[in-house]
């Protein structure tokens, strides 16, 4: 099942740099790992805003929200989640 992610983070003013820098690291290894599983599918930058638009494909909500919840930056995140279906006129 694919699912459309938006994530828009929103680091705290206060937060010292080193500490946002590490979770930043942490994230990025996290990230790449759920690409490497194929899972995250595609993360895009939105352009002028620390947001991304992603794709994932997990088997339940139960999944995606296993690994959305497990995000190092997910308590400084707003995220949508849109489920996917198929278009008819896709020829895929
Ligand atoms: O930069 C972001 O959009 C937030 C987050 C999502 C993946 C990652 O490495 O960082």
């Amino acid at each position: 099942m694919l699912f459309l992610v938006r994530m828009d983070v929103n680091l705290p003013a206060d937060m010292p740099s080193e500490e946002g820098a590490a979770i930043k690291a942490v994230e990025k290894a996290y990230s790449q790992d759920l690409q490497q599983q194929g899972k995250w599918r595609h993360i895009w930058r939105v352009v002028g805003e620390y947001s991304n638009y992603s794709v994932f494909d997990a088997e339940s909500n139960d999944e995606l929200h296993n690994m959305l919840s497990g995000l190092p930056l997910f308590p400084y995140m707003d995220i949508s989640v849109t489920p996917l279906a198929k278009h008819p006129s896709d020829i895929n």
